[in-house]
Order: structure tokens, then sequence, then C-alpha cells
């Protein structure tokens, strides 16, 4: 804001005061005209006018936060005490000033009463003494210089402007795929001999009437039940045969190492001659482990597989698969390219191939944590005494500030949970609406870009956690009302995860009960989760992340519906945190220490 949204600029001065000079009739009596109206343009406190809309902006901002928690207003008593303290900052200002200007509003009013003073000076008695005509421009250039900084006053002392819902956020920067998602990843010739070559072929050869009839090509699967759009092969998965058994534990000590998910399901397809193909597509089930791997080994005929980029075909390669050769992807790749066998690749013959995937349905609820330090302690497993439980799969990327988020990371997880903020928010660079606006939008280009780089994902955003400090949680508030305000309403991708106010003190602070009296370096400590509080936010987002991936129901039988029990109806299985939460948080405290 400056002088000109009151309509008042440098050349408007600048003109009436010209104009009122030409009007004098001796140059005493223009020099008495500049000397008056010098006087009364130093007599605006322009610092005083900063200061002030400094507690204007502090003011704005704290009725913003009680607007948020109008429902809440006891505790937030000392929010309305530092209100009060500001107004009557702003009330002692305007009463002690009297020839000079505390708010816009008296400002504006006293540059008009300067306008009321100029047009009197006309009437003004001439002066006697006739000083020298140079000094009068001297002085008409003061003026000047002084008008031209008050009109290009930065816009450093006027509050951020007010939250806009409709403000288009800027576009998410084009993003750029990471060398290591290439088409395939690796690849071996003679992977298996020519002796367990023969023994597959003929074990296929005899499994005829087994194969399905998919497009140009037939199918047939054992293992784990492998479902894709058009698969026909996969309504009946058949036991793992011995002569696969053997292939499939070789694939699994020689690529599988080192914590990887273990390949379970086999899809054998078959192509006969140049007639037969495979359309292009993605292998990025959700039932397919997110970090695994996908191993297809080849007999018979040799063919290409051609791959070509998702985004924009951009990008082709193509795999010539010998017999008895491997090739691998990674399930993340299949976000990026697209594969297939043309017509014509297998000139003559018959081509077997083999592909194994780690494949389980409960991949579909993976999920990946993007969290600070309190997220640390949070863990994925199957014991649900100290994680998430079998039923919610997945992984943690320690992101502590929103720049540190690689949407690349979460590629092929079906729930991608959002937990920072609160370090960024804290850094003293953050001071006002407009760094917080600033912040919120790289937040809102980070979760774009998620769900860019992996269509199928739905993004679950968490709140800032209270701290015990209450400054620290305006600052909160405000991120939060942006994230309600206009992330939630236009970003349908995205679910909010309640029940924050649960780690919320009588006072609106972090309640102590749910957090570390003091950090590593004996300081108190103001924002970190103890045990309990880690396990009360484990609650918090398995359940929002479960609850949605069940259509919005708790599917549970009502019996063993306690708030969120620990027991699936179905196979008794423990479920994780839930259960913690249930029991009074009565698990293994070494499962909950935050790093
Ligand atoms: O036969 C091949 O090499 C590829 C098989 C494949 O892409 C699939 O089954 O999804
Ligand atoms: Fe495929």
């Amino acid at each position: 804001m400056n002088l000109n949204d009151f309509n008042i600029t440098h050349d408007s001065f600048k003109c009436k005061l010209k104009e009122l000079i030409l009007s004098a009739q001796t140059k005493a009596e223009k020099l008495q005209t500049i000397s008056d109206f010098n006087e009364l343009v130093g007599k605006i406190d322009f610092e005083s006018v900063k200061n002030s809309l400094n507690a204007v902006q502090d003011l704005d901002l704290h009725v913003q936060h009680l607007l948020l928690n109008k429902d809440d207003l006891k505790s937030h008593q000392k929010t309305t005490e530092r209100i009060e303290s500001c107004l009557s900052k702003i009330a002692e200002k305007l009463d002690s000033e009297t020839s000079s200007n505390d708010s816009i509003k008296s400002l504006s009013e006293s540059i008009q009463h300067l306008h009321d003073q100029i047009d009197a000076f006309s009437n003004r008695p001439v002066v006697q003494h006739i000083p020298d005509s140079s000094a009068t421009d001297h002085v008409l250039e003061a003026i000047s210089k002084q008008l031209t900084e008050l009109c290009e006053r930065p816009q450093v002392s006027a509050p951020p402007p007010p939250p806009c819902l409709t403000q288009t956020l800027p576009s998410p920067p084009k993003l750029i795929r990471p060398e290591h998602h290439m088409a395939i990843h690796s690849s071996k010739d003679n992977f298996i001999d020519t002796d367990l070559e023969l023994e597959l072929i003929a074990f296929f050869d005899s499994c005829k009437d087994k194969f399905k009839s998919e497009g140009d090509r037939q199918c047939m699967t054992f293992g784990e039940q492998y479902k894709y759009t058009g698969s026909r092969s996969s309504a009946t998965p058949q036991l793992i045969p011995p002569v696969l058994q053997s292939l499939m534990d070789k694939v699994n000590s020689e690529y599988c190492t080192e914590g990887q998910p273990q390949v379970n399901s086999c899809l054998i397809n078959r192509f006969i001659g140049p007639d037969s193909s495979l359309p292009m597509h993605s292998d990025n089930e959700l039932t397919i482990h997110p970090e695994s791997f996908i191993h297809t080994i080849s007999l018979g005929a040799s063919c290409t597989v051609s791959f070509v980029t998702t985004s924009d075909d951009s990008e082709t390669h193509t795999h010539v698969c010998q017999p008895r050769s491997i090739y691998s992807m990674t399930r993340q790749s299949q976000e990026f390219f697209r594969h297939g066998i043309s017509k014509g690749s297998i000139r003559a013959g018959t081509r077997y191939s083999i592909t194994f995937r780690s494949v389980s349905f409960k991949n579909r609820n993976s999920t990946c944590i993007l969290g600070d330090s309190n997220t640390c302690g949070l863990k994925f497993g199957v014991n649900p005494k100290n994680s998430f439980g079998s039923w919610m799969p997945g992984k943690q990327i320690f992101t502590p500030v929103i720049s540190d988020i690689d949407p690349y990371q979460c590629c092929g997880y079906k729930n991608v949970v959002i937990h920072c903020a609160i370090n960024d928010l804290k850094s003293d660079e953050v001071k006002n609406m407009a760094d917080i606006r600033r912040l919120f939008s790289l937040y809102v280009n980070k979760i774009e870009c998620i769900q860019a780089v992996n269509p199928k994902v739905h993004v679950y955003v968490c709140p800032p956690l209270p701290s015990k400090r209450a400054e620290l949680n305006k600052k909160s508030l405000y991120f939060i009302r942006l994230m309600r305000e206009e992330l939630l309403p236009s970003n349908f991708g995205v679910t909010f995860v309640d029940g924050f106010d649960g780690f919320l003190d009588q006072a609106g602070l972090l309640s102590q009960h749910l957090s570390k009296d003091l950090n590593r370096y004996q300081k108190p400590d103001y924002l970190h989760l103890n045990w309990k509080g880690i396990a009360k936010l484990g609650v918090l987002i398995r359940n929002t992340v479960l609850l949605r991936m069940n259509g919005g129901n708790d599917r549970r039988s009502r019996r063993s519906r306690t708030p969120w029990n620990n027991k699936h109806p179905s196979t008794g299985e423990a479920e994780g945190y839930a259960g913690a939460a249930a029991n009074g948080f009565s698990h293994n405290r070494d499962g909950y220490q935050s790093s």
C-alpha cells in the first residue's frame, strides 16, 4: 500500500504546489508557501505509521486465528490478551499523536488536512522579507524528493494480502525423471541352461488347456493371484509346480537380497508366430510391491520388447530377449514407461515368457510417510504392537522441511502421507502471512508433483502439530487455514488427517502428557512427541488411511469394534497402531522413540 491508494500522488502534490507558487505574488510569498508546505510534510511521522501497520498486521493475524477457533476461545486466552494489548497500543498512539498519523485512516485524514492547508495558503498575507529565488528551487526539490520517497515507500510496511480463495497457485515445475528410473534395470543372457529351458517348455506344452487367450497371446498364472486389466488366467491361479518353484527360488536368491521383496507370483505368456503380440502397457497394478522388481525369463523363439515413455512417447527403447535370458524392471519404472511386443517381432515358432512379481492385495494399502522427527518414531512392519501392522505396509522418508520432498520417492505407493511444515514454519525467516503463503505454495506444488508422477496415489496431509510456543502455533494455524480453504476444495486427491486437536492442552499448546520435557541437549523441548504422542499420531494416520481405503466404512463387525480394536474380523490378524490406542498405549515403549 502507498499513498497512491488514497489518490494522493507525488504529482498531485507537486502540481498543487506549482500552482500555488505561480499564483503567489512575490518571491517571499512563494517561499513562505513552500516552507509551510515542507513543514507540514515533515510532520508526517513515517516511522510511526510503519509501526502501526505492523501492529495492525499482528492484530489481523490474531483475528485470523481466532476465526479458525471460534469454538475454543477460552483456550486462547493468551491470544485475546495480546490482541487487547495491541488494540490499546494503537489507541494510545492515536491519542498521543496530534499532528502526525498512526494509522492508514488518520494518515489519510491528515493528508486531506494538508490539502486544506495548501488551499488556505493562497489567501495568506504577503511576507515582507524577500529571499533569493534559487533557494525556492532547492526547497521545491527537497519536497519533491520527500514526496517521491513517500509515494515509492516499499510495501514492507504494508500488511500482507489477505488470503485469497480464488488465487491460482503456481503450476508445478516440469519434472525431470531421475536417471535410475530406466526402462530396463538389468538383463542377463543364459540365466538358465538349455536343460532347464527344455524342461520348462515341455511342462508348458503339456498345460495346453490351462492357458487362456488374452488378445493375440495365451496366459497362465501360478502362485499369488495377480489381476490386471483384461486378465483371464488370474481367475484360477494354480499352486506353483516344483519346476517353477526352483526357478522362483533362483530368482529370489539372486535378485531379491538385502530385504528386497521376494517374488511370489508367476505369469506365463505364450506367443505363437508373427501374429502374436502384447499391447503396450505398464505393470503398475497396486498389488505389486512398490519397491519390488519384475523379472521376465524368455524361452524358445527370440523377440524384441519395445519401451516408450508414458508422458509423451518421446523416448523409446528396445530390448532383444534371447532364449534363456532374463530382464528386470522396477515397479517404479512402470510409472514412466510402457512396454509391449508388436506383431512380427516373433518371426517363427513359439516363445514362452515367465514373469515373476511380488504381489499381495495388502499392497493396495501401501503407504509412504514423508515426515519430520515426530514421524521418525513410527514403524512399518508386521508386529502390531509397535508398528502399523501387515495391513498397512509401507516406508517412511525423513523430509524435515518441505523442500526435502522428492516426489519420485513416492512412486508406486497408493497412499502418501505428508507430515511436515513445522520446521519450515519455525524458521525465523517465516515472519508473516505472506511468508506462510509462499511456503504453502511450495507445499501445494510438491503435492501436485507427487500426483503427476504417480497418478493412482492418494495424498493425506497432516496439519503441523501444535507446539508449546503460542507464536509458532499462530503460524501453524494460518498454514492449516490455507490447507483447509485452498488445498482441500481444489484438490480432490487430498485428504486431511483430522484429530490433531487431541494434542492440545487447555491453553492451546502441545500437551505435556504427549510430549517430551527435555530435548537431547537437556533443554526444554517444545515440539517433540513422547512415545504416547507418537502412538497417538500413528493411530490418527492409520485410521485415516485405512478408513478411506475401506470407502469410509469401518467394515469390522460391531462386536469387535471398540473405538478401533486390533483384530481384523476375517483373519483375526492384529492391525497395528489402532490396537495400541484402544489399549491405552500399552505397547512396548522402545517401539515409539523418536529420533
Ligand atoms: O513377455 C514379455 O517379455 C513381457 C511380458 C509382460 O510384459 C507382461 O506379462 O506384463
Ligand atoms: Fe508387462
